[in-house]
């Protein structure tokens, strides 16, 4: 008996939150090496890739969610990176003239400090390589979704990870038990390489030095182990926190009013501007949800560790949980 080769795969990645930022000076390739703990959130993008009757790549978004993320400002060109990340393993593969649909379902807000579109290409690549039949191995896609975006490679492999390098070395970290986190979109994104300068114009203003994180905090690492949200609420922490909220002080109000409402701890996830909230348990994040939700803000109680990008189960309706 033949398989018939798929006509559309579907595949679903994770947004992610750094519960641990730390930045080292900027290097010479316009990057920081950084040491970061990851943890994947239960907010997911979907990229669905269809065989095309015509070459070409072409992309489409269907934007909404729970966050109701708008889709202005994402490019659905050859620089969208789900294209990118086609292009990629087609050339990878050898693979002449691609023939394929992309369709991006938007969760995870756009230029938000959660890595979106590093979800949309590590969806994509995994989505392509079953589509095509490249039959490229996880380790393989890592290095491709490298070339694409730092926080590529995490989007690939979700749960909790220490990243090291520019954030795409990676070593998987074991939690104990999920915990909860209410996000709090903004109604405007950042520009992470803008988060990056600002951080280094900050650094040069204040005359401070900047060490080369070689480690991850063992306190974020232990809390995050433990599953032991109290003590992860002492020490999580952001580097490029100060430049996000230098770029949009609005940010800090909100930052406060959440630990008002019962947050443990709150931090700007990655670059930013979304806000991730630690809540107790599970009831504690809902009830920060809605309190939030009551006085206008863009909030969402969600879970990590999450799965990594993982075929999309048919079934289950495009939605976060
Ligand atoms: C802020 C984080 O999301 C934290 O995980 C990442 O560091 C950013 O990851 P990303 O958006 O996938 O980053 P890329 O798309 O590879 O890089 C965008 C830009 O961010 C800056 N960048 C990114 C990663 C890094 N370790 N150092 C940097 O300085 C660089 O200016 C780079 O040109
Ligand atoms: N599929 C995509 N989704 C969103 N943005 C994309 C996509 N492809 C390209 N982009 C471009 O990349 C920019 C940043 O995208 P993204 O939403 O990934 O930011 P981010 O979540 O802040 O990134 P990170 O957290 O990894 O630093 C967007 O403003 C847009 O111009």
């Amino acid at each position: 008996m033949t398989t018939s080769a798929p006509q559309a795969v579907r595949v679903r990645a994770p947004g992610k939150i750094n519960v641990s930022l730390k930045v080292g000076p900027l290097r010479a390739d316009g990057y920081h090496a950084v040491a970061s703990v990851y943890l994947a959130v239960s907010l997911f993008e979907e990229v669905t890739a269809s065989a095309a009757a015509q070459p070409g790549i072409t992309v489409r978004v269907d934007a909404g969610g729970p966050l109701r993320i708008p889709a202005d400002g994402i490019p659905l060109g050859p620089d969208n990176l789900v294209a990118r990340a086609a292009a990629a393993l087609a050339g990878h593969a050898g693979i002449q003239d691609p023939a394929v649909d992309l369709v991006i379902t938007k969760h995870v807000p756009v230029a938000g400090g959660m890595g979106g579109g590093s979800a949309d290409a590590a969806a994509a690549l995994l989505a392509c390589n079953e589509l095509w039949g490249t039959g490229l191995s996880a380790a393989d896609l890592a290095l491709l979704g490298a070339g694409l975006g730092a926080d590529v490679p995490f989007a690939l492999a979700g749960g909790a990870a220490v990243g090291l390098g520019v954030g795409d070395e990676l070593t998987p970290v074991a939690a104990a038990a999920p915990l909860h986190w209410v996000l709090v979109a903004a109604d405007t994104g950042l520009s992470t390489p803008a988060v990056y300068r600002r951080l280094d114009a900050l650094r040069t203003s204040s005359g401070a030095g900047t060490e080369e994180p070689e480690t991850a905090d063992p306190a974020v690492l232990a809390a995050l182990t433990a599953g032991n949200a109290a003590a992860l609420a002492g020490v999580i922490h952001n580097d490029l926190q100060p430049a996000a909220l230098s770029l949009a002080p609005a940010l800090d109000n909100v930052l406060q009013r959440g630990k008002e409402l019962g947050a443990l701890a709150g931090i700007v996830s990655g670059s930013g501007p979304t806000l991730a909230f630690l809540a107790a348990d599970a009831d504690a994040a809902a009830r920060l949800q809605d309190a939030l939700r009551a006085e206008g803000h863009n909030a969402l109680a969600v879970y990590g560790p999450a799965a990594g990008a993982e075929p999309a189960d048919p079934a289950a309706p495009a939605d976060h949980t």
